[in-house]
């Protein structure tokens, strides 16, 4: 597998309180990265960092080779983050159909169309681009609803549109932030679904962030556990499902 993310040395955080400190990644093309640690281990933080909405004071971030760590944040979803974070940012007062179109993107340069000069060094793009229909497919309760504003949505439906306008931007690495928090378990189950569609059987690389590790790992080819800032240990997302002691020290769980 070709490496999609590198990230080295990095260091961020908001104005001059630093939170990260000394990140080092990887992830290849095509895999899921389970983001876990306890509250205010900087979780969220290191995404936003790699949407490019915190600040960065120190290190690199490629994406398929493209620098992205001099980036703003709109310029990183046009090299190929999609980011759902956990405030889910869907348009309240649009319909749900208002909100994939106004964002939908056909696929991205790689695919051959020459759009994004200057970032060659991306590979290939997924043979089926991600459209407003491909994502009603996904998620048929979002088809029902095409017509629905955002306003009134339950946090289920927010958040698989979420997804769902992350998806239209056919980006290369998808970035969920505790997708699951706060959901009914049936509507956990019905995303959890989607989650392992879309990585696993469409291929798309994401680092998935979740304060309840054990469904994630399931879908998950690596995992990193994040403590303080600083990352304790990377390894296999089998390896810690496998043997959940290993977790609870740093996710400061008492059995
Ligand atoms: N906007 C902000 N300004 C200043 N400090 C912040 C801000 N957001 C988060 N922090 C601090 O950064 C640290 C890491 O927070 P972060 O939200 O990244 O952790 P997390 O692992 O995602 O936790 P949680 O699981 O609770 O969301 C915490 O000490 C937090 O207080």
């Amino acid at each position: 597998m070709p490496e999609l993310l590198r990230i080295e040395g990095l260091s961020a955080g908001y104005g001059q309180a630093v939170v990260l400190q000394d990140i080092a990644l990887t992830l290849p093309e095509g895999q899921t990265l389970a983001l876990l640690g306890r509250n205010g281990a900087g979780k969220t933080t290191l995404i936003d960092t790699l949407a490019g909405a915190t600040r960065q004071h120190a290190g690199t971030i490629h994406l398929g080779g493209v620098a992205l760590h001099p980036l703003p944040a709109h310029q990183r979803a046009a090299a190929g983050i999609g980011w759902v974070p956990q405030e889910r940012n869907i348009f309240a007062s649009l319909t749900v159909h208002e909100n994939l179109t106004a964002v939908a993107r056909p696929a991205r340069a790689s695919a051959g169309t020459g759009e994004a000069a200057g970032t060659d060094a991306i590979a290939p793009a997924r043979p089926r681009p991600w459209t407003p229909e491909r994502v009603y497919d996904m998620f048929p309760r979002l088809a029902e609803r095409k017509t629905h504003l955002g306003t009134q949505l339950s946090g289920g439906e927010q958040q698989m549109l979420a997804v769902g306008r992350a998806l239209v931007l056919n980006p290369r690495l998808l970035l969920l932030d505790e997708p699951l928090e706060g959901l009914a378990p049936i509507i956990v189950q019905e995303l959890l679904r989607a989650i392992r569609r879309i990585t696993r059987e469409e291929g798309l690389s994401a680092i998935i962030v979740e304060q309840h590790p054990q469904a994630i790992l399931a879908i998950s080819d690596h995992a990193a556990v994040l403590d303080r800032g600083r990352i304790v240990h990377t390894g296999s997302a089998a390896t810690l499902r496998q043997q959940p002691g290993l977790l609870d020290g740093w996710l400061g769980v008492t059995r």
